[in-house]
């Protein structure tokens, strides 16, 4: 049975319509807009003027005086850069039946807002514009220095340069920008963000996937964090090759269990030892063994952390199920993300459900998730950016810890391993069960397997 997103229920389609200074966090914005609506199956997708400015420039070296108002040369490269971006995102809208289209640019003048919006009527698209409006200077040179003085457009230049003339080119700006003001644009629908999110002002938001970019977009914090991710010890349907149930952790388990102090401490480093970290589990049993000795007061249990629910397979192993069931183990085996088990669930009713931790997840700071194998590849997805088709596939072994520091345009990952071993529950694509005689305590299985590891 097809499984519909929102997307196509409402029949809607949206340019998000960026508007700020430079320097003011919105290509970051737009790009996590885009991550978590692909990773919801709602195609999205950014249109950056400043890579249509790149390519119509050519090898012609770019400062400051460039975007100075009075610059005619500059100004038509410019606008011919909106014009390309905003023609490819209306053939990507049509051709391709794009959701959200993102134009990600300054658009800071009612006159380049106006021109948009025609645009957008005239091809039955709503627009939503989103502004990011801030006057925190630290916060200013912080992202310049993050991310403008490795742009393409200061290649070969020294920071201190670079960061100077980007201050002008923001001055250049500034002079003619039009900020969204509910008097002048009440008509429109539009977020402002004041200084990342300590005011929002919102107008006219219409429709449900207009609410859910809305309350995406208020999640969002610019705090450093790190987010821990580890499948439970080894647990004793992991030794037997059963899936699902409700097992407790095998010896071995225990061992990773009362290790996984030591891990943490270890990946915090001397310097943030002290770091207090909450502590999230599904409401199974092994992982809340595998939680048991971390010396964390806030301890939190969640049924949406709950491992994919196997259905009619909840017990059996593989071997069995393909021996009782050879169409389903086959269909699942050709589309995993989209095969539900029968009673049960696939990737992507995962994924729904995980939705509410991820948003929970944007607004937390340090946070150390202990849940399973399933739910943690979509977990992984969401952070790195892992296509559907793949993420189900993603080897997560047993009795390693993750870490994941989201940064401003990527996240880092580091992984730790226990010295502690344990099965592989692994099971690659397309291998059949059958004539196994291997148990899944045998020595074959007996490693972590490091080909696929994600350090
Ligand atoms: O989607 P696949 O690759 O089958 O992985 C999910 C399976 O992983 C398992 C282990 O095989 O997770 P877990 O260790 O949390 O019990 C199964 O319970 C679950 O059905």
């Amino acid at each position: 049975m097809p499984v519909y997103s929102i997307s196509h229920v409402e029949n809607v389609r949206i340019c998000v319509v960026m508007v700020g200074l430079p320097a003011r966090g919105k290509s970051l914005i737009a790009q996590k807009i885009v991550r978590y609506l692909s990773w919801l199956s709602i195609k999205a997708k950014c249109f950056n003027v400043g890579s249509y400015r790149r390519n119509l420039a050519g090898d012609r070296p770019v400062d400051a005086s460039f975007f100075d108002p009075k610059n005619k040369d500059g100004l038509e490269v410019r606008q011919e850069a909106v014009n390309s971006a905003i023609r490819d995102m209306m053939s990507w809208f049509m051709d391709e039946n794009g959701v959200v289209g993102i134009l990600d640019a300054t658009n800071s003048t009612r006159q380049r807002r106006e021109q948009i919006l025609r645009l957008c009527r005239e091809n039955g698209i709503e627009p939503m514009f989103l502004e990011s409006w801030c006057d925190d200077q630290e916060l200013i040179l912080q992202n310049i220095a993050d991310v403008k003085t490795t742009s393409p457009d200061y290649t070969n230049r020294n920071s201190e340069l670079a960061t100077d003339d980007f201050l002008k080119r923001i001055a250049f700006y500034e002079q003619g920008y039009e900020t969204m003001d509910k008097d002048v644009d009440n008509s429109l629908t539009f977020i402002k963000l004041v200084n990342v999110n300590s005011q929002i002002i919102l107008n006219r938001i219409e429709s449900y996937l207009e609410s859910r970019i809305v309350y995406y977009v208020m999640n969002l914090h610019i705090k450093p964090r790190s987010i821990w991710l580890s499948r439970h010890g080894e647990s004793q349907y992991n030794l037997t090759g059963q899936i699902g149930g409700d097992a407790d952790l095998s010896e071995r388990g225990m061992r990773y269990a009362k290790r996984l102090p030591e891990l943490v401490l270890k990946s915090l480093g001397e310097e943030n030892k002290h770091t207090n970290l909450t502590v999230w589990t599904s409401t199974m049993k092994r992982t809340q063994q595998t939680a048991s000795f971390l010396p964390y007061k806030k301890k939190l249990q969640w049924k949406a952390l709950d491992e994919l629910d196997a259905g009619e397979c909840d017990g059996m192993t593989y071997e069995e199920i393909e021996q009782k069931f050879p169409e389903d183990f086959k269909a699942r085996d050709d589309n995993k993300y989209e095969y539900r088990y029968r009673g049960g669930e696939s990737y992507r009713d995962i994924v729904i459900r995980l939705e509410p931790i991820i948003m929970e997840l944007e607004r937390q700071e340090n946070i150390l998730i202990i849940t399973h194998q399933a739910v943690l590849r979509c977990l992984y997805a969401y952070f790195m950016n892992v296509p559907q088709e793949e993420s189900p596939w993603m080897s997560i072994p047993l009795h390693t810890l993750i870490k994941l520091e989201p940064r401003a345009y990527l996240t880092l990952v580091t992984s730790i391993k226990a010295d502690i071993p344990a099965v592989s529950t692994y099971k690659e694509k397309g291998t059949s069960q059958l004539g196994e005689t291997e148990t899944m305590t045998s020595k074959s299985r007996d490693i972590i397997r490091n080909s696929k590891d994600l350090a």
